[in-house]
This record gives structure tokens, C-alpha cells and sequence, in this order.
């Protein structure tokens, strides 16, 4: 059998000149190859220095990590051609053309897949030769995903490939990588885009403080026991969550889950949206992104740490 794309045990990381600061506390994840994995969290939650662990480019303080079966620390020079990169930021020489960056990587590669149909793909055909430093911060990001595959990696780690994108762009991105992954190409994206981690992966792992805090299929994640649908809404923090509760049928109950993020706990019908609404115009409150249906990633976090995702 092969082995797992990415296996960590364990895994400590700490910065600082007395190790102060704990990025990564005891992380464990599986990922078995031709498979897409989203690290989810907000910022700081350790998925950087995770991923770029898995890189060879940080060693862990204590743990195991084997990528593909091999040590990134140790085993840097045989691992470093079956996987692609794309760090967050990215970056180039300025002055470089798009088209002679993907081709510069492209020539470190034994069987590289063809520069131009990767530009076309990504809808960099009409910049190919633009200067780097006068691509958009998303186009950018692209030629950095292009050059992070152009060598047809078995493994591709990516540092929230999305960030700073627009709608088009990202859509173009997310088919890409869905093609990749059906392809056998194993994919751990980085992301705080719970509808990203939602729409590619087979397995989110959701992390906080440098630990797993939930993982599973996003549906699996989001599922919850007998429950069809909930009622969420935001408005100011503070409300009177006991005299909403009383003001709703029997049975319900009104929880502030975050400050200003409030939920209904019992299966929603019309009366009790009716019912909330009308409460809170009672009270001069506007209820905001009132949503019924499923609950999400999002929701998933905010239950689990009492805070929003996107920070
Ligand atoms: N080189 C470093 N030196 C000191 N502290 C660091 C270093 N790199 C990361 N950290 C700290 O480690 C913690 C985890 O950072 P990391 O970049 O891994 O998080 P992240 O989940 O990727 O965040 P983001 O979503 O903002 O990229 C943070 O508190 C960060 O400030």
C-alpha cells in the first residue's frame, strides 16, 4: 500500500529565542494520497507553519512528519521533486515576465506539463508578458499556483491560494484544483474561507491554537443529530436572550453563540421566524443576515470556540 501523502504525530513547533511562542501544540493529521485536505482557521491558528513543516523549510520541536513516506527535514533532495509549492504571498523578481517565471520552473522539471495551456487555464494568456510587480495581487497568485504545478507534482501544498481573489478568479482556482484532484493529485490547501474548504475538500481538518479542534467530510462537520434546520441571525450584542426565548413558542431557546451572533435552538417553522422578527422590532433591533438551513463550517467553529472565524 502507498503511503499516506502527509502523516503528523504529534507535531510541536515553537518561535522565538525562549521557544515563547507555540505555533504548532500537538497536531496530528492523515491525508491518504489523491485526496484534498483544507487546514481551516483563523489567523495565527498554526496553519502556515504547519504546511511549510511539511515543506522542509521549518524543523518541528518535537513530533513526526513524513510527507509522501520521506522526512522533509532529512529527505529534503528526494522529496522537493514530487511536490509543488505555493506560499503564502508568493513573490518573484520583479521585472520577470509571467511567462518566463512558469518557464524557469518549469525547466527545473523532468516532465513538466506544457507552460502556455497552464496560463491559458489559469486566464493568464493575456498577461503572459507582463512583468510580475504590474500583475494584480490575483494574478500573481495564480502564476504562483501555476508555477507550484507545472512540474506535475504527486503533492501539491498550498498557503491559501485564494486570498486576495476575485469571484472569477477564484472560481477559475477551484475548478483547477478539482481537476487536479481528480486527476490523483493530492492537495493540502490552507484556508479561512469556510466555503472553500466546503465546495474542494474530502476531509477538512478545522484548527485553533495550534491544535486540531474537529476534523471529518465537511458534510460530516456540519451534520448535526435530528436536525433539518436552524434559525441564525446577528444583531447588536447584548440582547435579552431569556425574554426572546420567552416570547418564542414553547420549547425554544435563544443562545448569543458569539457577541452579536445569535441562534435558535428547535426546528424552525414559520412561527418561529415570524416570532423572532417581530420581537426584535419590538425592541428597535434589526436582525440582520437572518439565515434558515444547515449549519456550516463557519457555525461549526463558532460553536466550537465561541468566536467567528474570519477574525
Ligand atoms: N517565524 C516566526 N517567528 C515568531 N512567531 C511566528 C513565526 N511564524 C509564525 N509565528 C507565530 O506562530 C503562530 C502561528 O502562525 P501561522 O502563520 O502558522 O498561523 P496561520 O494559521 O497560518 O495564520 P494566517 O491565517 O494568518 O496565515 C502565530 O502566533 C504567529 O505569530
Amino acid at each position: 500500500m502507498s503511503a499516506p501523502a502527509v502523516e503528523i504525530t504529534g507535531l510541536v513547533k515553537r518561535f522565538g529565542s525562549t521557544k515563547k511562542v507555540t505555533a504548532v501544540d500537538g497536531l496530528d493529521l492523515r491525508m491518504p494520497q489523491g485526496t484534498l485536505l483544507a487546514l481551516l482557521g483563523p489567523n495565527g491558528a498554526g496553519k502556515t507553519t504547519t504546511v511549510e513543516v511539511c515543506e522542509g523549510f521549518q524543523r518541528p520541536d518535537s513530533g513526526t512528519v513524513r510527507v509522501l513516506g520521506l522526512d522533509p527535514a532529512g529527505q529534503g533532495a528526494r522529496l522537493r521533486p514530487r511536490i509543488g509549492v505555493m506560499p503564502q504571498g508568493g513573490g518573484a523578481y520583479p521585472g520577470v515576465r509571467a511567462d518566463e517565471m512558469l518557464g524557469l520552473v518549469a525547466s527545473c522539471a523532468a516532465r513538466p506539463l506544457d507552460p502556455a495551456w497552464l496560463l491559458e487555464v489559469l486566464g493568464l494568456e493575456g498577461v503572459r508578458r507582463t512583468p510580475f510587480k504590474r500583475l494584480s495581487g490575483g494574478q500573481q497568485q495564480r502564476l504562483s499556483l501555476a508555477c507550484a504545478l507545472v512540474g506535475r507534482p504527486e503533492l501539491v501544498f498550498l498557503d491559501e491560494p485564494t486570498a486576495g481573489m476575485d469571484p472569477q478568479a477564484r472560481r477559475l482556482v477551484w475548478d483547477l484544483l478539482a481537476a487536479l484532484r481528480a486527476d490523483g493529485v493530492s492537495v493540502l490547501l490552507t484556508t479561512h474561507l469556510m466555503e472553500e474548504a466546503e465546495t474542494l475538500a474530502d476531509h477538512v481538518v478545522i484548527v485553533d491554537g495550534g491544535k486540531v479542534i474537529a476534523e471529518g467530510a465537511p458534510g460530516e462537520l456540519t451534520a448535526e443529530a435530528g436536525e433539518a434546520a436552524q434559525l441564525r441571525f446577528r444583531a447588536r450584542a447584548g440582547l435579552d436572550t431569556k425574554l426572546l426565548s420567552a416570547a418564542l413558542p414553547e420549547g425554544y431557546l435563544v443562545r448569543e453563540s458569539a457577541p452579536g451572533s445569535y441562534r435558535v435552538e428547535g426546528v424552525v417553522d414559520p412561527q418561529v421566524v415570524s416570532a423572532v422578527t417581530a420581537w426584535c422590532a419590538q425592541q428597535g433591533v434589526l436582525a440582520e443576515e437572518l439565515h434558515v438551513g444547515r449549519r456550516d463550517l463557519e457555525e461549526v467553529f463558532l460553536e466550537l470556540t465561541g468566536r467567528e472565524l474570519r477574525g
